[in-house]
């Protein structure tokens, strides 16, 4: 059972108890009314039209692993290419905060490449924006729910490296899906789009069109998490499930899809490249830097696979 919460009552900070429920329980919670109360849908509609410009626009933003001539190593535009079969966008906290990007010395905190799309960048900036802080408000409350100091927060997200991730999931030709991406299930033949896998940070917060496919490991095995009409899904990082010890739970998800174009739009919650997580009061485990943690998992994902990271100069 995946619990609904009224986005207010999370803005509002009235509802820790049961943000802390869904996130020790299903590892994930619905957030309702986000679009009504954020005013998201038009910046959302905007942001997605990068799907749809002309490819020259899209192309002068991939990354150099797509596009040697491309500076951009984190952040920018992905496409297929063998380990995945997504497109996608990676966008980062200077789209709205621009005094945010770094020197270049270090690829997570790189500038985002801005596609030449007429009010693109200032839609996708109020959107990030948004994101960022309802990641904020859900931080306090674990915090709070967890016993930890709040000002946890204000301390290591200050000056977070979130990402801001557009998706989109193209229809497949039966006939051309790896047999490994064959799942039988109840529904019938469908196609695993997303391995199973648990986010690596803090706090997801997930859009989704009406297509479906998301699905969550439960003790029973797979159950959908469906999209919630003008709200978000929250889910939870192997980070924080590290850090609290387990009682917030990162759970495995994957999705399921091939038959219809699918748009998501995931938001990554992160701290700041250098902040210095301690383990929490009374806690196991030694403080690391989160931006050596997050390289260190994010390589292991086949978009990034052969991705280096230079040192800072
Ligand atoms: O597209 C979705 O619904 C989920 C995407 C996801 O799990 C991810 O990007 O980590
Ligand atoms: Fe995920």
């Amino acid at each position: 059972m995946i619990p609904v919460i009224p986005v207010e009552a999370v803005l509002e900070g009235r509802a820790d108890a049961a943000i802390m429920s869904g996130a020790a329980g299903s590892g994930f919670l619905t957030l309702a009314g986000v679009d009504a109360a954020l005013g998201l849908a038009p910046p959302r509609a905007a942001m997605l039209g990068f799907f749809g410009a002309p490819e020259p626009v899209r192309r002068a933003v991939l990354r150099n692993k797509y596009d040697p001539a491309s500076r951009h190593v984190y952040r920018g535009h992905f496409v297929p290419d063998g380990a995945g079969v997504l497109e996608g966008f990676d966008i980062g906290p200077d789209i709205a905060w621009p005094e945010r990007a770094g020197d270049g010395g270090d690829p997570l905190t790189e500038p985002t490449p801005r596609p030449a799309i007429p009010g693109w960048a200032a839609a996708t900036g109020a959107y990030y924006a948004a994101m960022s802080r309802l990641g904020m408000a859900l931080t306090r409350a674990l915090l709070r729910g967890l016993g930890a100091d709040e000002a946890l927060a204000e301390r290591h997200f200050a000056r977070s490296i979130s990402t801001l991730r557009l998706l989109r999931y193209p229809a497949l030709d039966p006939a051309a899906i790896a047999p490994d991406r064959v799942v039988e299930g109840a529904g019938g033949r469908r196609f695993l789009m997303t391995r199973a896998h648990t986010d690596s940070g803090f706090v997801t917060l997930l859009w989704q069109d009406r297509t479906g496919g998301l699905q969550a490991e439960g003790p029973d095995g797979w159950i959908a998490v469906p999209p919630a009409e003008g709200g978000l899904v929250v889910n939870f990082g192997q980070m924080l499930e590290d850090w609290s010890g387990g009682r917030i739970r990162a759970t495995p998800h994957r999705v399921l899809g091939g038959a219809a174009e699918r748009f998501s739009v995931p938001f990554f919650f992160e701290p700041a490249v250098d902040a210095r997580i301690e383990p929490l009061a009374g806690g196991a485990g030694a403080a690391f830097v989160y931006g050596d943690f997050l390289w260190e998992r994010m390589v292991r994902f086949p978009n990034f696979h052969g991705v280096t990271r230079r040192p800072a100069a």
